[in-house]
């Protein structure tokens, strides 16, 4: 029997989606023995500081590499959208999981809408692209920074500590958190972060066997959207720590691309709309990036 180790952050939704993963491997190979190797990251453990201010691309990534490279691990599954967007020489994605649900919730104890909301409302949290986003549709609303585990941050909705979250509907619905006083955000006011609501395997560079293995579990639909979700990303030479969206549809074999940067305060928004053969993907992505450079997105970036 062959056996297969998984790299995965110890957090209820991290051990879903991995549990989520080791299940579509033994559907698929039924001769593979599957195991979970949980491990703490730095993002994980560090909760009083922003992920803009711990810094660092792939926080929630390094550990769980490392574990690869050292042999304690075969594989790893992440949240697409804590993956840097630059193509790494050590590893390699093996497979995109099918998009689940993409939009941004947002979340209240009693079903105010952000309009409803009195000015000075605390609204939680840790994203420059849902602040900036918010912001901007919303100015009379307060942003404060809430990390942690989706627990954690519901926790002080319902402490009274903020009066409104937003969370990726995706995560919510894995965890089966099935809040009474929930709203979609949508486009045009809220575009999602590139990769939001996409579960991906990650494997070291060039490991054909695993590769092959795990190419049953690849969603070529996803695959192509995300390549030019990652490219706005990848040619802006941000993260998720960017107040940055890019969002990617199918129609046919046509991908419509969506790309938005925007000032922290949501002072200054810049859009920018592509369309093309989903064989061009990673160049649409490229595109809309330079749209929003050249629109104005150089100053914001050197302000943040
Ligand atoms: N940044 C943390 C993170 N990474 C992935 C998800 C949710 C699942 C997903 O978007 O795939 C979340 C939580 C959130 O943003 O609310």
């Amino acid at each position: 029997m062959k056996k297969l180790r998984i790299a995965t952050r110890k957090s209820k939704l991290a051990l879903w989606q991995t549990e989520h993963v080791a299940q579509r491997i033994r559907d698929h190979h039924p001769d593979v023995e599957v195991t979970l190797v949980p491990l703490s990251t730095r993002g994980d453990e560090v909760l009083d500081r922003s992920l803009a201010e711990i810094g660092g691309k792939g926080l929630f990534l390094k550990e769980l590499e490392r574990a690869i490279l050292d042999g304690e691990a075969d594989i790893a599954v992440h949240s697409l959208k804590d993956v840097p967007a630059e193509p790494s020489e050590d590893f390699d994605l093996a497979a995109f999981l099918p998009r689940a649900d993409w939009r941004d919730w947002w979340i209240t104890r009693d079903g105010a809408t952000p309009e409803d909301l009195p000015p000075g409302s605390r609204v939680g949290t840790a994203s420059l692209r849902r602040q900036s986003q918010l912001l901007a549709r919303f100015p009379h609303l307060e942003v404060v920074t809430v990390r942690g585990n989706v627990q954690t941050r519901l926790a002080k909705l319902d402490s009274g500590e903020v009066d409104a979250l937003i969370l990726a509907a995706a995560g919510l619905q894995r965890l089966e958190i099935d809040r009474e006083h929930t709203l979609p955000l949508e486009p045009p006011t809220f575009l999602p972060s590139a990769g939001q609501g996409v579960i991906v395997v990650q494997c070291r560079a060039g490991e054909s066997r695993t590769l092959e293995m795990l190419q049953s579990l690849n969603c070529r639909d996803t695959f192509d959207i995300m390549c030019a979700e990652r490219a706005v990303v990848a040619e802006l030479g941000g993260d998720c720590r960017m107040p940055l969206a890019a969002f990617a549809r199918l129609d046919g074999d046509r991908i419509l691309l969506e790309a938005r940067l925007a000032s922290p305060d949501g002072g200054e928004v810049l859009d920018a709309r592509v369309e093309g053969d989903r064989s061009e993907a990673e160049n649409l992505g490229r595109k809309a990036a330079r749209s929003l450079l050249e629109q104005g997105g150089t100053r914001i970036l050197s302000q943040i």
